[in-house]
Formats: structure tokens, sequence, C-alpha cells
């Protein structure tokens, strides 16, 4: 007998994907040709539809549209991704921060702020930290690594969601996914990954499910590219200009050189960060600047 089920991908290895069946059963499966000649690669996390005779002799059927899918990791129907940012040790750059913010904003993926390594902070460092988490804590759900219990915060705030990591190289991501999941053990630290490169050869990603989530255990990099977004859309994926822009004197206020800008007088009041709004002029000249893209 022959079944028709629906799943999601949990597991991809080496050309086969592992399917957990909406009847609770996990199905080995593999793509036809079908996917190729349409230019389609499953990913893990995507919804589709399978056929099997045994539960390790599945094929791919169908791909169900995805809301979202990132690069690295090679993850679809993404719900949040965590942004790892060392508050030191890489120092902490804004401007790094809120592009990976805007790029997962753009995506339709929520953000969640974990800073890491608030240990070595000093007194001082620390009260201005808590204060700039303060602030982000406003648009996003943003913790500090010193906090108490805040791996049980955090993942009191990922019920039920499909997870990424994401952050600068050496932000602690492996560090914090161990710490959520002891038996991961993801190696952390430079010299330790160093020693190892090459040992991993195979390319595996999974979603495991720990604690009610399914978190992607292959950790994300940052994207330095250039935003795929219009110099329009740009200002909409601040979730404080959003706030302030009905304000604004002229409708499609680009909050730059217009008069009688709600944005730059919340600026200018201390109520939206500096920081925020100077990259967001960086981030405006550039795509401005750039060339047109031809599809
Ligand atoms: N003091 C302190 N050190 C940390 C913390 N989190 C991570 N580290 C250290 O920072 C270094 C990098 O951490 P990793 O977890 O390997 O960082 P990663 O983001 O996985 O790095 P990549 O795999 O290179 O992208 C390691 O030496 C960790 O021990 C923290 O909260 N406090
Ligand atoms: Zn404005």
């Amino acid at each position: 007998m022959v079944n028709l089920v629906k799943g999601q991908i949990r597991q991809s290895l080496s050309g086969y994907y592992d399917v957990m069946g909406e009847d609770g059963v996990e199905y080995r499966t593999r793509a036809r040709g079908n996917f190729r000649k349409k230019g389609q690669t499953p990913l893990v996390g995507d919804l589709v539809e399978l056929k099997a005779e045994k539960v390790d002799q599945g094929y791919l059927l169908k791909i169900y549209p995805r809301k979202n899918q990132l690069v690295r990791p090679p993850v679809a129907n993404i719900d949040t991704a965590v942004v790892v940012t060392a508050v030191k040790e890489p120092d902490f750059a804004a401007n790094l921060l809120d592009r990976q913010l805007l790029m997962l904003e753009n995506h339709g993926i929520r953000p969640v702020i974990y800073f890491s390594k608030c240990d070595l902070l000093s007194e001082d460092e620390a009260s201005e930290f808590t204060e700039l988490a303060t602030y982000y804590d406003r648009y996003y759900h943003t913790y500090m690594s010193n906090q108490d219990q805040v791996v049980a915060s955090l993942m009191a705030n990922l019920k039920d969601e499909v997870v990424v990591f994401m952050g600068q190289t050496g932000a602690g991501k492996s560090t914090l996914l161990n710490a959520i999941e002891p038996d991961l053990q993801l190696e952390t630290g430079e010299i330790s990954k160093a020693l190892s490169r090459g040992r991993h050869t195979t390319r595996k990603v999974t979603l495991i499910p720990i604690r009610e989530s399914l978190l992607a255990d292959t950790p994300g990099f940052s994207s330095f590219e250039l935003l795929d977004v219009t110099v329009t859309d740009l200002p909409t994926l601040y979730p404080e200009f959003r706030q302030y822009q009905v304000n604004c004197k002229y409708r499609g206020c680009l909050h730059l050189k217009e008069p009688k800008c709600a944005v730059k007088e919340a600026v200018a009041a201390g109520e939206i960060l500096q920081s925020r709004y100077d990259n967001y002029c960086q981030l405006n000249e550039l795509l401005a600047n750039q060339k047109p893209k031809y599809r």
C-alpha cells in the first residue's frame, strides 16, 4: 500500500530528507527529478507532501509555498531568528546589529536579540548596555547573557516556533546553543574549531525539537550583502520609525531633509536612538547609489 502523507522536512543529509509526517511517523525520502527540472531544492523546514511504500523509502511529491528562506543556514519557514551579539570581544557594533535586524524584518522573520558576553562588562559599561538593551527591548525581545534564568526566559519566548541562531563569528552562537541543549556538544572557540576543520565534510542541517520549539542546529552568519530593499521600503523596516512617521508632515517622508519630520524630531529629543538613525541615513545613501538590478 502506498501512503500519501503531509509533513515537514526536519533533516537534510546527502540527498536524503527526513520528514516528520502529520501522522507522527518519520519518513526518509529523496527528491525525484521533477524538482530539479523546476530548479527547486527541498530545504529543512519545508512543508511537503510525500509518498512512501516503506518509512525509509519515500519520495517527495510537492513542496508547499514557503513563507521565507535563508541561505545560511539553509532553512525555510523560519519564525524567529535569535541574533547573538557580543557586547565585547568582538567589540559591539550597532550598525552590524541593525543590519541583521533589517534583513530579518525584510524576510518576515521575527528578530530576538541576545547580548552575549555581558559578564565581561565593567560596572559602568554594564549600565550603559542595560540602557541600550532596554531601548531595543521596546521593539524586539532582548536578552542579556548575565540575566537570571536567561536561557529559560529565552526559550519560553520561542515556543512552537522554527528558530535559527545567527550572528558574527565569535559572537557566542554555539555557546548559547550548548547552554540550551548540552547534548548538542557544539565546538566553541576558534582554536578548537580550527583543529576540527575538515573533519565534518558532510553538510547536515537539522531542526531539533527542544523544549517545544524546533531549533536549527547550524548557526547562521550575518549577511553583509546589500539589502534587497528599495529606498522607500527601508524606513518601514525600522519599527520605531513606523511608530512616529504618522506624524510626519509629508506622506512618504523619508526622514532625511524633509521639514516637520516626526522621526527626526524624535531623534533630536532622544526618543529614537541616534545610532539607529545614523545607520538608516548611511543605508539610504548606499541604496540610493546602488546600480539598478535587471532581473
Ligand atoms: N566570557 C564569555 N565568553 C563567551 C560567552 N559566550 C561565548 N564566549 C566565548 O566566545 C568564544 C566564541 O564563542 P562561540 O560560541 O564559539 O561563537 P560562535 O558564534 O559559535 O562562533 P563561530 O562558530 O565562529 O561563528 C568562545 O571562546 C566562547 O567560550 C559569554 O557569554 N561570556
Ligand atoms: Zn519623516
